[in-house]
């Protein structure tokens, strides 16, 4: 659908709006409760802004905006692989390949907008985005996949993957909410939930170990799979005084990452304006769907001030 058609069987005058940036289409979305931004692109929440917030998520400066790259920031979408599609503690995917993007392919998609309407009960905004089997999904493996992404966008942010099997072989893969936070300062940010957890360390050979007994502080690289953990967390931005609530279901993983220095698109002086916390299904909790079946991964954001 191109933009002059998404407006009109989608927009609505003075709330959702679908204008281009830099060749991808995008989605404005201004309510009472909050504003935010969506590309097609990857069905990639790029920012929600609460009324009286700052914004809580964060989107590099440097970020490319082009078919074949992601996102940097926001919440990229990782399906139907985490990270590489092979390595250590990964079960075998749909396929048994290992060739494809970083981060599986969904996020280099243009996803295809389904609905759109304002909830009477709390003035949210309701946007769903779908994705199906594409010649490049296809090409890697993935022909039988369903995918639709459910946004709730209010005084509070809910977002929902559910991923159907459609054909007639078990549908293995991995999936995560790959969100990034924007926090004050990376170093002075909290992690709340995740005591004890074991944890594979991606920055040493992804050794098995445990996170500290007391809240995670951030204070180097950091990039830890936590598997087996349905904890929900809490972000305690101390410089900005509040609390981000991070409630999930559907989710047997974490993944909490920063790499406290710069990346191609991610100049170093904004590499601790973020810390991700990520929703995930990954390694060991590898999804197999049978033909038929279904699964949700929801993340539900709420903003507290202190
Ligand atoms: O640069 P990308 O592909 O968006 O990935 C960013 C990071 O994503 C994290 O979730 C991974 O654990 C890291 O290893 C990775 O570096």
């Amino acid at each position: 659908m191109d933009i002059a058609t998404l407006n009109d069987h989608f927009g609505l005058p003075g709330v959702l709006a679908f204008e281009d940036h830099a060749g991808l289409t995008r989605a404005r979305i201004t309510t009472p409760a909050c504003t935010a931004t969506v590309y097609l692109h990857g069905a990639h929440l790029t920012h929600w802004q609460p009324t009286g917030q700052k914004p809580v998520l964060f989107l590099s400066d440097k970020s490319e905006f082009a078919a074949n790259k992601a996102i940097r920031g926001g919440v990229p979408i990782c399906f139907p692989w985490f990270g590489a599609r092979t390595g250590v503690h990964k079960v075998t995917l749909t396929g048994d390949r290992a060739d494809g993007p970083m981060h599986g392919f969904a996020r280099l998609q243009s996803w295809t907008v389904a609905f759109a309407a304002l909830s009477p009960a709390d003035g949210s905004l309701r946007l769903v985005l779908t994705l199906d089997p594409s010649p490049e999904s296809q090409a890697l493996g993935f022909d039988h996949f369903r995918a639709v992404y459910e946004l709730s966008l209010g005084a509070t942010l809910t977002m929902k993957l559910t991923v159907a099997n459609g054909g007639t072989e078990p549908l293995v893969f991995e999936e995560a909410l790959h969100t990034y936070f924007a926090v004050g300062d990376a170093g002075k940010t909290l992690v709340h939930g995740l005591e004890g957890a074991t944890y594979y360390d991606k920055t040493d050979g992804m050794a098995t170990k445990h996170m500290p007994a007391e809240p995670f502080l951030f204070t180097q690289e950091t990039d830890r799979a936590l598997p087996s953990t349905t904890a929900n967390v809490v972000i305690e931005d101390t410089v900005n005084a509040r609390r981000i609530h991070v409630d999930k279901s559907g989710s047997n993983t974490s993944v909490v990452w920063n790499p406290w220095k710069g990346m191609a698109d991610l100049d170093a002086s904004q590499s601790h304006q973020f810390v991700c916390v990520e929703t995930v299904n990954g390694f060991e909790n590898a999804i197999t769907l049978t033909p038929g079946e279904s699964h949700s991964m929801t993340a539900h954001i709420g903003i507290e001030s202190v």
